[in-house]
């Protein structure tokens, strides 16, 4: 039987554009074990990848913040804080660089994302200040709740759905992926991961993005039979 999968989006299922690969809508679709969406982007982003996959919603958004499986819908992190952070980080002359609509963090529940060409060192003393953390996906920079991750609400998803973590295979490219890495039962990095991830995987693929995310998908289904 095929593993139950938690799959990171940016880096892992997408190109080196940012786009969704389009093969992830051949693979994912009838995939035969739980398919667990675990990002930093904000909650919408991959509710709305299971709804236009046509898979159950199984997610972890915002890092850990957010965890909804199967109708089942629980918050940790503190927007607020982060928010009184990101007052004191403007009021220095800090920009989050989303422009005015920022899309970004409007429907974020738990944290703030801050752009990559963003004030990366007046981010981090503010998040000192605030007693956050700051963490950089390669994609943005997330300002958080300290312990808020995504292996945590993996391990919360298993319990829902009621699997054992062991059974799971993660596959991801950065920071934010390790500790899904260290509670899943089998991990993989994709070639293009950084340091923090290649090391922490117990696997690298050989093809970057979502290439090396396909091999490893191949592989799982050809070791079925
Ligand atoms: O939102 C980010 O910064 C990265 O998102 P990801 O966890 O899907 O790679
Ligand atoms: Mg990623």
């Amino acid at each position: 039987m095929a593993p139950p999968l938690a799959l990171d989006i940016d880096g892992t299922l997408t190109t080196p554009t940012h786009q969704i690969d389009p093969r992830v809508f051949e693979q994912l679709p009838d995939w035969p074990a739980p398919v667990v969406i675990a990002t930093g982007k904000s909650f919408p982003y991959p509710i709305a990848l299971c709804h236009f996959l046509g898979i159950p919603e199984r997610v972890i958004a915002e890092n850990g913040g957010v965890v909804c499986v199967d109708d089942q819908l629980s918050f940790q992190g503190d927007r607020s804080t982060a928010e009184a952070a990101i007052d004191r980080f403007e009021t220095k002359g800090g920009d989050l660089g989303w422009g005015e609509a920022d899309t970004t963090n409007r429907w974020r529940e738990t944290e703030i994302a801050a752009s990559l060409d963003a004030d990366e060192e007046l981010l981090r003393s503010v998040a000192d200040e605030f007693g956050l953390e700051v963490v950089d996906t390669g994609y943005a920079y997330h300002l958080k709740t300290p312990g808020v991750e995504k292996g945590d609400g993996l391990r919360a998803v298993t319990e829902q759905l009621d699997l054992d973590p062991s059974e799971f295979v993660a596959i991801g490219d950065s920071i934010n992926d390790v500790s899904m890495f260290g509670v899943a039962g089998e991990s993989y990095a994709v070639a293009n991961a950084d340091d923090r991830a290649l090391a922490a995987a117990d696997t690298v693929t050989e093809a970057s993005y979502f290439d090396g995310t396909l091999s490893v998908l191949e592989s799982l289904v050809a070791d079925d039979y």
